[in-house]
């Protein structure tokens, strides 16, 4: 295995250890705990690993940060991708609420989507960001026209288009997943540690939209 590999590998495991040990904390203080993860393919190595911790799986609750407008079948969907690689193992006791509704697109989905997610158990425990190369986290993209609406907006979720993805997408809001108790930021590779640097840099939150959540402490994982 090259170095880079065995790197990731190794981030994914301390990310699930430190991901499993906040969750259990905050079960030992109430019901449920909500955990919410993005999509992508960066996670697949912390999902697999986080599936196989001990902890009350059935009191956790799982959703994503944002999910492309497609079906469960697609390549695409990260509903797919959290089936197949989180909710296995031990995670499989846990409950997973999906952002996508049989509604042809995002607009017509979000209302029933906004009920279904009102009943989790807010604040989040945990938020994981993925970010793009364009600095896009969640589905808040730079040139997105909702992105105004996704950074400023109290509502818990948002429809989104953006010319730079071929899917409409629906995103949790910056307010939503910024109230979370704890938020971890995963990357991998030399081109997004340059973006996230970058983005430390500056000030401009339309130019990379993860800065909107510089002024929460961020746990930063990052590795080649
Ligand atoms: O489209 C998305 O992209 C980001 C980053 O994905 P990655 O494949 O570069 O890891 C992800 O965080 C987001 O949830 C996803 O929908």
């Amino acid at each position: 295995m090259s170095d880079s590999v065995n790197a990731r590998q190794r981030l994914a495991e301390s990310l699930a250890e430190a991901v499993a040990a906040a969750l259990r904390a905050d079960l030992a203080e109430q019901d449920r705990a909500l955990l919410i993860v993005s999509g992508g393919l960066t996670p697949l190595a912390f999902f697999e690993a986080l599936s196989t911790l001990e902890l009350d799986w059935e009191r956790v609750d799982v959703t994503l940060a944002d999910e492309r407008w497609v079906d469960e079948s697609s390549d695409d969907s990260n509903t797919r991708l959290v089936k197949r690689h989180l909710l296995r193992e031990r995670a499989a006791q846990a409950r997973f609420v999906p952002l996508t509704t049989a509604d042809a697109t995002p607009e017509e989905g979000v209302a029933a989507l906004e009920k279904s997610v009102a009943g989790l158990s807010w604040p989040a425990s945990v938020v994981i960001l993925g970010m793009g190369s364009d600095g896009h986290t969640a589905s808040l993209f730079p040139d997105s026209p909702q992105l105004k609406d996704g950074l400023t907006t109290e509502a818990a979720l948002l429809a989104v288009h953006a010319p730079s993805v071929p899917q409409p997408r629906i995103s949790f809001s910056r307010h939503r997943l910024a109230q979370a108790k704890r938020h971890f930021v995963h990357l991998t590779g030399a081109e997004k540690r340059a973006v996230f640097a970058k983005a430390l840099a500056g000030d401009e939150v339309f130019e990379a939209p993860i800065r909107a959540f510089m002024d929460a402490p961020l746990s930063l994982y990052w590795a080649p």
